[in-house]
């Protein structure tokens, strides 16, 4: 088997007397796209917010592509290739799609973060790639029709795609994705679908929370299942639907 990209080991985060996340263990592989579900305050925005550096974890290891990142900030987690999408939009309304991509790719980069987009003189070579990419990007998420379309007049949908295509412009190793099927309707939740598997399929490993089962069933190659804080299961899609301990804790509701 290949290493694991990413490496949770024996992860916690509490908030005063709140145990959040309780000794969490958990591995991604590059071709993994790996569901993290559980019920209401189970824990799921504090593993996402705790491996990307936004809370600091209180016990436990985060192991990147090899290297421990738990005490390092979340831009040089971002630098080294964990890449990370919000559950509420974060966009500058007056950018167009193309600019905001092009934003999300500035940690790869040396000189301003929008001298591919605007003509500030000549283009350098890192321009000339960044640029491309960013083309890439609005073909794969689907964005190309509104890409000179300012970000606070495209769709919930649409903004909800931008956020994906921001965080693959920093050419992460894994993204992780915080609910990103909330609010779409059936045929955007396909497009979605379609979108997270050509993205591992691109060689970026996948980490999604998401409450939606249809598409975790559909598209996960493995679940794992938080409970107060602590994994209750780890499995294959089917393994996970039949878990008595799962359907007692949260598939019963969900489903
Ligand atoms: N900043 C915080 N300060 C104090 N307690 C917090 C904080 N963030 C989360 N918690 C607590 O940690 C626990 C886990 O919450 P978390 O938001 O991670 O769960 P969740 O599984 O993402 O829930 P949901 O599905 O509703 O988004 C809850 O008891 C919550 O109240």
């Amino acid at each position: 088997m290949t290493a694991p990209v990413l490496e949770v080991k024996g992860l916690s985060k509490s908030f005063g007397g709140v145990k959040a996340i309780r000794d969490l263990s958990f591995q991604v592989h590059p071709h993994d796209i790996l569901g993290l579900i559980g019920p209401n305050g189970s824990g799921k925005s504090t593993t996402v917010n705790t491996l990307a550096g936004v809370h600091a974890a209180s016990a436990g290891e985060i192991v990147l592509d090899g290297a421990h990142v738990q005490t390092l900030p979340e831009y040089e987690r971002v630098a080294l290739g964990l890449a990370r999408t919000f559950q509420t939009a974060r966009l500058f309304p007056e950018f167009t799609v193309r600019e905001q991509i092009a934003l999300g790719a500035q940690v790869t980069r040396r000189s301003h973060p929008l001298s591919s987009v605007f003509a500030f003189g000549r283009r350098s070579a890192e321009d000339e790639a960044v640029a491309a990419h960013v083309e890439e990007l609005l073909d794969m998420t689907g964005l190309r029709p509104v890409a000179e379309t300012k970000t606070g007049a495209i769709s919930s949908a649409q903004q909800r795609f931008l956020m994906i295509a921001m965080a693959l412009a920093a050419r992460p190793k894994v993204v992780l994705l915080d609910e990103p099927a909330a609010g779409l309707v059936a045929h955007e939740r396909k497009e979605l679908g379609r979108l997270i598997r050509e993205i591992r399929d691109s060689g970026v490993a996948v980490l999604v929370i998401e409450h939606h089962m249809g598409l975790i069933m559909e598209i996960c190659t493995r679940i794992v299942v938080l409970n107060f804080g602590a994994k209750i299961a780890e499995g294959a899609p089917e393994e996970i639907r039949n878990d008595k301990a799962v359907i007692d804790a949260y598939l019963g509701e969900a489903a």
